[in-house]
C-alpha cells in the first residue's frame, strides 16, 4: 500500500492519501486535517463572482479552445503506456491518448525510433486534450469508502480507473487539483432526494471543469449484522440523502427507528459492523453488504424504483466541445444590478434559440448575501442575492448556445461556463419491481 503526504506551498496544511485500499479498512481514505484556523483560505481561492472572478464570455471560451489546441505535450509515460484504461465514451479528456506527436516521420524513421508494426497514429483534434499524467490508471477521487455509490459512479465513468476514497466532497476537488487524481466523480442531484448543495457551492469555489456526467440508478438496501431481526432495530444509519430517499419505506416497513446522519453510506454499513452494533442497520448497497460482512434485512428500500443520482465528472482541463453527439453545457451566473427580469430574460435567451433547460438552482451569493434597498418613507428592504447554475442541452461548439451566452453576459455580472459535456446517454432499463417501494422484499 503506497502512502504518500502532500505539503501546501505555505506548509499550513496537508493532506494524506493512501492508495491501493483493501477492503475492511478504514483508513485510507484521503483527507484534510486542519493545523490551524487558516485551513479555509489554504484550500479555498478567493475567487468568487465580484472578487475579480473570470466572466466567461464566448470569447473566453474560444481562446481557452485555443489555448487547448496549442497544448500537443505528450509525457514520455503516456507514450510508453499508451493509457490503457477504459473511459468513459463521453469524456473525451481521457479517450484518446496520442501514441506521438507527429513530426518528420522520414528522420524519425532514419533514427529507428519507432519500432516497425507500431507506427504512431497521426495527431487529430481530440488528442489535444489532457491525458492521465501518473501511469495508466487514470486515478479518480470519489467522496466516500469503498462500497459507496459514487465509488460505483467512479468505476461506470471510468472503466478500469484507481477509485481514491475521499473522506469530503472538497477534498475530492482538491485532489484533482494537487494532481493526486486525475478526475473527480461527484454527486449533484438525486431524482428523489433533489440537489447536493454542497457540490454546486464548491463548483464555483474551485477551478475544475465539468468533462462528463454519469447518472446511476440507486438501489438501496438494508443492512444488519448476520441474524438481526428488524424487530431488534432501535436506530438507522445512513447518509443524509439515502435517509431521505428511502423515508417512506422505512415506515412502511414498519420501522420505529430514529435516523441518523452519515458522512456516506458505506461509511455507515462499516460503523456497524465495526462496533458490533445490533440494535442499528444501514442504508447501503449491496456490495457494502458485502464488503463489511453484513446480511440485507430488506432490499430495494428506496421511496421510488426511479432513484437515480447524477454525478459529474471533473478534470482540471475543459474538453473541446462537439457536435457530433448530444452535449450539455453547465453555467452559473449572478446579477447585482438593480433591474428586473433577469430570469426571464436568460430562460428566453435559450426559449427563442430552442435550447431545452435540463435544470435550475440557486444557491446563495456568499460573496454578497444581502441588498439593500432603502426606502426614505418606509425603510429598508433586505433582498437575498442569488448565483444561479443552469444547465442546457447544446454544445458550446453551436453557434446558438455561443449566441445565448453573448445574450446572457450583457445582463448578468457574472457568468461562468462550468463544462460543456457529452450527455448520459444510456440507456434506460426500467428496474424490476421488487426494486419498488411498492414491494421491497424483506429477509
Ligand atoms: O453515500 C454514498 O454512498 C454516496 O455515494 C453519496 C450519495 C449522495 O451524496 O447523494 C450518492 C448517491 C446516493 O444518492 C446517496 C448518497
Amino acid at each position: 500500500m503506497a502512502a504518500f503526504t502532500l505539503t501546501y506551498p505555505s506548509n499550513r496544511c496537508s493532506s494524506t492519501a493512501i492508495a491501493a485500499a483493501p477492503p475492511f479498512r478504514r483508513p485510507h481514505q484521503l483527507n484534510v486535517r486542519p493545523r490551524s484556523s487558516s485551513l479555509i483560505h489554504c484550500i479555498y481561492r478567493p475567487d468568487l463572482p465580484g472578487s475579480g472572478a473570470l466572466g466567461y464570455s464566448r470569447a473566453d471560451w474560444l481562446s481557452t479552445c485555443a489555448i487547448l489546441s496549442g497544448k500537443v505535450a505528450v509525457s514520455k509515460q503516456q507514450q510508453e503506456t499508451g493509457g490503457n484504461c477504459t473511459p468513459n465514451p463521453g469524456d473525451e479528456t481521457a479517450s484518446k491518448l496520442p501514441s506521438a506527436v507527429n513530426g518528420d516521420r522520414s528522420s524519425s524513421e532514419s533514427l529507428d525510433l519507432v519500432p516497425i508494426g507500431n507506427l504512431p497514429k497521426p495527431l487529430s483534434i481530440s488528442d489535444f486534450s489532457p491525458a492521465p499524467m501518473h501511469g495508466s490508471h487514470l486515478r479518480v477521487a470519489y467522496q466516500g469508502v469503498p462500497g459507496a455509490y459514487s465509488e460505483a459512479a467512479a468505476g461506470r465513468a471510468y472503466p478500469n480507473c484507481e477509485a481514491i476514497p475521499c473522506d469530503q466532497f472538497e477534498v475530492a476537488f482538491q485532489a484533482v487539483e494537487l494532481w493526486i487524481a486525475d478526475r473527480a466523480v461527484l454527486p449533484v442531484e438525486n431524482s428523489l432526494g433533489g440537489s447536493i448543495h454542497r457540490n454546486y457551492d464548491l463548483l464555483l469555489r474551485h477551478r475544475l471543469h465539468i468533462v462528463g456526467e454519469v447518472q446511476m440508478p440507486v438501489h438501496h438496501c438494508l443492512l444488519a449484522l448476520p441474524g438481526v431481526r428488524k424487530e431488534y432495530l432501535a436506530r438507522v444509519i445512513s447518509h443524509p440523502q439515502a435517509l431521505s430517499q428511502c423515508e417512506h419505506t422505512l415506515t412502511a416497513l414498519g420501522l420505529n427507528v430514529t435516523r441518523e446522519a452519515f458522512d456516506d453510506t458505506a461509511a455507515a454499513a462499516e460503523y456497524v459492523a465495526n462496533n458490533g452494533l445490533r440494535d442499528t442497520a444501514a442504508i447501503a448497497s449491496a456490495r457494502a453488504a458485502e464488503l463489511y460482512g453484513l446480511q440485507i434485512l430488506a432490499d430495494g428500500i428506496q421511496d421510488d424504483s426511479g432513484n437515480v443520482t447524477r454525478f459529474v465528472m471533473l478534470a482540471r482541463e475543459p474538453i473541446i466541445p462537439r457536435t457530433d453527439r448530444p452535449f450539455k453545457t453547465s453555467i452559473v451566473f449572478a446579477h447585482d444590478r438593480e433591474g428586473t427580469s433577469l430570469l426571464f430574460k436568460v430562460l428566453s435567451a435559450f426559449a427563442f434559440r430552442d435550447i431545452s433547460l435540463t435544470k435550475i438552482e440557486s444557491r446563495p451569493h456568499r460573496n454578497r448575501p444581502i441588498r439593500l434597498v432603502d426606502d426614505a418613507n418606509v425603510g429598508t428592504a433586505k433582498h437575498f442575492e442569488y448565483l444561479f447554475y443552469l444547465d442546457f442541452e447544446a454544445s458550446m461548439a453551436e453557434k446558438r448556445a455561443q449566441n445565448a451566452l453573448a445574450e446572457i453576459q450583457e445582463f448578468t455580472s457574472f457568468l461562468r461556463v462550468l463544462g460543456s459535456y457529452p450527455m448520459d446517454m444510456t440507456p434506460w432499463n426500467a428496474p424490476s419491481s421488487s426494486s419498488s417501494s411498492a414491494s421491497p422484499s424483506l429477509d
